[in-house]
C-alpha cells in the first residue's frame, strides 16, 4: 500500500475560491486588493513564478502590477521603486523576487519594503511576530506547508516533526509555525551527521534543501507525513523535489508530489496574505 497523495493544486483551487469570494466582498466595499511584484533580471525560473504569481492575482480578480527591471538595476534604483510602491494606496503587498543579481543586497531590499506591505514575511518585523507568536505576514511556503499538513486530518499538536533545512524564508519559519502548533520539533541542516537517525523517529517530515533525493525511503517513518518543498531538475530536465518520491511513497502514510504540491500553495499564501493585508488597510 502506498502513501496518500496530498493533492496541492486541488486545496489550491479550494482555496483560492475562498480568497477570491472575500477578496470580491471586499473590493466591492471599496478597497480592491493589490500585489506589486519586482523581478530584476532574466533568470527564466523566476520569470515562471512571477508571471505564476501575477496570472493568479488577475484569476482571482486582485489588482496587480508587475514591474519587470533590467539586470543592471542600481540598488538605489530599486529601493525608488520600492518607495514609490510603499506609498501607493492601491497597493497592499509587495514582492520582490529572490534571489537578486548580486550588486544588490537582499537585507538592504527587504527592510525598505513597508512592514504592512510585505506578504512575503521575509522581513525583520514579520520574522519577530513569528517568533513572539504575534499576528503578522507569515512566510508563504511554510505557511502553505501548514495547510497541507492540515489537510490530511492529522493532528500536529505532540507529533514529532522533522525540518530539513534552515533558511531565512522556508526551514526555520517552518520549524516555529510547527512548534507554534505544538509539534516537537527538531531542526536538520548540512552539518547534521546523520539525517536518518532524526527523520525515523519522525512523525511529519519537511524537506527544504534544494538537493535531490535528500530523504530516501528507508530513512522514514511508516505512515509518516512527508511535506516536499525542494524544486529541482532531474537529469532529464524534469521537475522533481529533495524527496525520492519511488521510495519514500512505498513507507510514508502522506506525501507532497512536485509539481503540484507545495508550489501552487506558495501562491495560495502569498494571495491569503495580500488579502489580509488590504482587509487590515481598509479597516484602518
Ligand atoms: N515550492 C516552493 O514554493 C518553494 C521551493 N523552494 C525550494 O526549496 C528548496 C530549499 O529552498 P531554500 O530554503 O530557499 O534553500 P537554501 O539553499 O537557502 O537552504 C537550504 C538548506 O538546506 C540545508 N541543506 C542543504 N543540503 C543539505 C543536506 N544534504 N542535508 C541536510 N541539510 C541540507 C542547508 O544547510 P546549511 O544551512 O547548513 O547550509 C540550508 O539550511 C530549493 O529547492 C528551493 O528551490 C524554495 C522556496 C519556495
Ligand atoms: N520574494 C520571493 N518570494 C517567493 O515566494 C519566492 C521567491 N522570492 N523566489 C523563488 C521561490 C520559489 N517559489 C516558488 C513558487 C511557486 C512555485 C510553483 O508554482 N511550482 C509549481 C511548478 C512550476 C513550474 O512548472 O516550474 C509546482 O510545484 O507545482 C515554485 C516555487 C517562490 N519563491
Amino acid at each position: 500500500m502506498g502513501a496518500r497523495l496530498i493533492d496541492g493544486l486541488a486545496l489550491s483551487r479550494q482555496s483560492r475560491q475562498d480568497i477570491a469570494t472575500r477578496a470580491a466582498a471586499l473590493t466591492a466595499s471599496g478597497t480592491r486588493p493589490g500585489l506589486a511584484v519586482i523581478l530584476v533580471g532574466e533568470d527564466p525560473a523566476s520569470a515562471v513564478y512571477v508571471r505564476n504569481k501575477v496570472r493568479a492575482c488577475e484569476e482571482l480578480g486582485l489588482h496587480s502590477v508587475f514591474d519587470k527591471c533590467p539586470e543592471t538595476l542600481s540598488q538605489a534604483d530599486l529601493l525608488a521603486r520600492i518607495d514609490a510602491l510603499n506609498r501607493d494606496p492601491s497597493i497592499h503587498g509587495i514582492l520582490v523576487q529572490m534571489p537578486l543579481p548580486r550588486h544588490i543586497d537582499p537585507h538592504t531590499v527587504i527592510a525598505a519594503i513597508s512592514p504592512d506591505k510585505d506578504v512575503d514575511g521575509y522581513s525583520v518585523q514579520s520574522a519577530g511576530d513569528l517568533v513572539c507568536g504575534l499576528p503578522g505576514f507569515r512566510p508563504c511556503t511554510p505557511y502553505g506547508c501548514m495547510k497541507l499538513i492540515e489537510s490530511t486530518g492529522q493532528p500536529i499538536a505532540g507529533k514529532h516533526a522533522v525540518v530539513i533545512g534552515r533558511s531565512n524564508t522556508v526551514g526555520k519559519p517552518m520549524a516555529l509555525l510547527l512548534l507554534q502548533a505544538n509539534a516537537t520539533v527538531t531542526v536538520c541542516h548540512s552539518g547534521t551527521p546523520d539525517l536518518g537517525v532524526h527523520t525515523r523517529q519522525a512523525d511529519i517530515v519537511v524537506v527544504a534543501t534544494g538537493r535531490r533525493n535528500t530523504l530516501t525511503g528507508d530513512r522514514v517513518r511508516p505512515g509518516a507525513i512527508v511535506i516536499d518543498v525542494g524544486i529541482n531538475r532531474d537529469d532529464d530536465g524534469k521537475l522533481c523535489g529533495d524527496v525520492d518520491f519511488a521510495s519514500v511513497q512505498q513507507v510514508a502514510g502522506w506525501i507532497t508530489p512536485v509539481p503540484g504540491g507545495v508550489g501552487p500553495m506558495t501562491i495560495t499564501m502569498l494571495l491569503e496574505n495580500t488579502l489580509q493585508s488590504a482587509q487590515r488597510h481598509a479597516a484602518r
